[in-house]
């Protein structure tokens, strides 16, 4: 059923050989004006391979408007994702082939990806499902050393009452950015998930959350646990340990449940790739 090569390095060599260049381009040029969008990007392999596989190309994404008249699958895939070099993370070879998937996964979002308060079993068994062991899960919740968390998603660690379990200079920082009980949805009031190095994908995080700094439920579980805790520690001091462990777990995560060749998922309404697109995509750039 699954034709073709499959996922493989460098996809587009034939059909497209300027592809990879461009997105890097594109990639480096978007970095430039706003680096915030290298957050997205990283958050986006999670949310997007996670639920199913990574089939909405999450570079594409950010050029989307110039593809967008067309309503049809864009045939690109994930690459070489140039955010995490942007952040100073590690660079990690990733294949291509990806087609986009058609369905909607918002039905099924939530049974994938746990929430910002889930157990930490829950959590360590939605990434076994998809192949990620336990130091792979501590590694990619190391992402939470770049970007933000939105007042929303923290108030309940500080009222009615201060989760004791925060530690208090940090309890003061996060009353100061998030003063409301209940945030005002349009003010846009978030903690930045790293204070010491909020623009780099480093090990600062897991020094954070062993210093109870951490934001989230799941990212202050993750330092007490003592399934997760040896790798915590392992990853504070070594940044070297980190980015490997990263990279193999973000490896494993953008080959989940590839949609590739002609191949097509029975419950979903794929149409089979043409290659106009991917030409068209080349056309358009150049
Ligand atoms: C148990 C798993 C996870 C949970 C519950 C979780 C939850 C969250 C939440 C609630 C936020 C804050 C969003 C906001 O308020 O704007 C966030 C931010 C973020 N997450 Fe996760 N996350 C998880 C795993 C991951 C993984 C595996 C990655 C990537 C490999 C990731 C990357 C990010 C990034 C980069 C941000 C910052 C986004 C920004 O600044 O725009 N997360 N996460
Ligand atoms: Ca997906
Ligand atoms: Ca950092």
């Amino acid at each position: 059923e699954n034709e073709g090569p499959g996922l493989v390095m460098n996809y587009y060599r034939d059909s497209c050989p300027q592809a990879e260049d461009i997105i890097k381009e594109q990639v480096k040029l978007l970095y430039k004006r706003h680096k915030n969008t290298a957050f997205s990007w990283l958050r986006n392999i999670f949310h997007d391979c996670f639920v199913e596989s990574c089939d909405a190309s999450l570079l594409l994404d950010s050029t989307r408007r110039m593809l967008s008249e067309k309503e049809t699958d864009r045939s690109f895939g994930m690459r070489n994702l140039d955010g995490i070099v942007a952040l100073g993370g590690p660079y990690i070879p990733l294949k291509t082939g990806r087609r986009d998937g058609r369905k909607s996964r918002a039905n099924i979002l939530e049974q994938h990806l746990p929430d910002h308060n889930e157990s930490m079993s829950v959590v360590l068994e939605r990434f076994a499902n998809i192949g990620i062991d336990t130091p792979g899960v501590v590694a990619l919740l190391g992402a939470h050393s770049v970007g933000r968390t939105h007042c929303v998603k923290l108030v309940h660690r500080l009222y009615p009452e201060v989760d004791p379990a925060l530690n208090p200079t940090h309890v003061e920082h996060m009353l100061h950015k998030c003063p409301d009980a209940i945030p005002d949805p349009k003010a846009v009031q978030y903690v930045r998930n790293d204070r010491g190095t909020p623009m780099k994908l480093d090990n600062n995080y897991y020094r954070n959350i062993l210093d109870n700094k951490g934001l989230l439920i799941v990212d202050h579980q993750l330092a007490t646990d003592k399934r997760t805790k040896p790798y915590v520690k392992k990853m504070a001091k070594s940044q070297d340990y980190f980015f490997k462990e990263f990279g193999r777990a973000i490896t494993i995560l953008s080959e989940n449940n590839p949609l590739t060749g002609t191949r097509v998922r029975s419950e979903s309404s794929a149409i089979l790739q043409t290659s106009s697109i991917e030409v068209t995509l080349c056309f358009k750039h150049l």
